[in-house]
């Protein structure tokens, strides 16, 4: 994981393959869903992320998904980013799809099948992701009963790690940790926390904090930020970076602002992408080694990453957090 190179987002969730679907169509939604992993590659990215960040198994069951169907679901959203990856592998590798002079060797890097578990607010789909309050009633031993069966199902996943996304608050990072500790999970893992400015993450629990209990995990190999306004990624890699040597993971989203109520993106906030590119040096030099965007970005957004990086690396006055 010492690289410092794209990483993409996975866009949309299981919830489109549980619609009722005729044979013919769960054939398009499955090649559907891997064009988008190969969108992501081919715009220059080195990590996909696997469609089940809102795939839950209580949540399919609540559709009428027996607890065999939702495992083969879940394990159905790694299993398609990895035909992705193979069909990327041995088609288009070669393709003129060049982002810049060092393509060539970043492509040398292997590409990483990383499978998404999101919050257990994101299950809830009530916007508290992004603020991380579960109520009083949610305890540590919640949070981990919720979890416990997903992790073990997609740490058996052939994913090569497991990406847990935007948490929202300490106390879930912790009941990570216990889970992968106690379930004996060998497979290593990122944390990713949702901030709501530079010090904090969207609970108000310190990013300090957070980091630390992320760092104390030895299935932890990269520790960051997501789905967050790139404003503030700078000043919290330098925070994340003042509690662990770990490789540093950042993936914001576009600026702009979630409305739980509305179900929709708040179009005020946003940046342009230019301005997000903009950026990417920056968090580079800060010390992140893995960059890429979340909500509301595209592959448009992973190919100007990927040209950013790639000029940063070959201009001689830059210094590599990790090479
Ligand atoms: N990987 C997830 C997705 O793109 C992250 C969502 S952040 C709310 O859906
Ligand atoms: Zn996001």
């Amino acid at each position: 994981m010492k690289r410092r190179d794209m990483n993409p987002r996975a866009v949309g969730d299981l919830r489109k393959m549980i619609s009722p679907s005729s044979p013919r169509r769960m054939t398009d939604e499955r090649a559907g869903e891997r064009r988008v992993h190969l969108d992501y590659l081919m715009a220059g990215a080195n990590i996909i992320i696997s469609a089940s960040y809102q795939a839950t198994i209580q949540g399919f069951e609540a559709r009428g998904f027996s607890k065999k169907e939702s495992e083969a679901l879940l394990l159905k959203s790694v299993e398609i980013a990895c035909e992705a990856r193979g069909i990327f592998q041995s088609s288009y590798r070669n393709e003129p799809y060049t982002v810049g002079a060092d393509e060539a060797s970043s492509r040398k890097q292997p590409i990483l099948v990383a499978a998404s578990i999101g919050s257990y607010g994101a299950f809830l789909a009530d916007g508290s992701e992004y603020s991380g309050d579960y109520g009083k009633e949610v305890t540590l031993q919640t949070l981990k009963d919720f979890h416990r069966r997903r992790v073990q199902v997609l740490a058996e996943s052939g994913a090569d790690l497991i990406a847990f996304e935007t948490i929202p608050n300490k106390i879930e990072a912790q009941a990570y940790v216990e889970l992968l500790k106690e379930n004996n999970i060998r497979i290593p893992a990122w944390f990713s926390f949702c901030s709501k400015d530079e010090n904090v993450v969207v609970s108000g629990d310190s990013v300090l904090e957070c980091t630390a209990v992320a760092n104390a995990c030895k299935n932890v190999v990269a520790i960051g930020i997501n789905c967050t306004p790139p404003r503030y990624i700078q000043g919290l890699i330098l925070s994340i970076r003042k509690v662990t040597d770990k490789p540093i993971v950042v993936y914001p989203n576009s600026g702009e602002r979630y409305d739980a109520d509305r179900k929709e993106w708040v179009a005020s906030t946003s940046i342009s992408e230019e301005d997000f590119v903009y950026y990417v040096s920056k968090w580079s030099e800060a010390g992140a080694s893995l960059i890429g965007g979340c909500c509301r970005t595209t592959p448009k957004t992973i190919r100007a990453i990927a040209e950013a990086l790639s000029n940063v690396r070959s201009a001689p006055q830059a210094t590599s957090a990790c090479d």
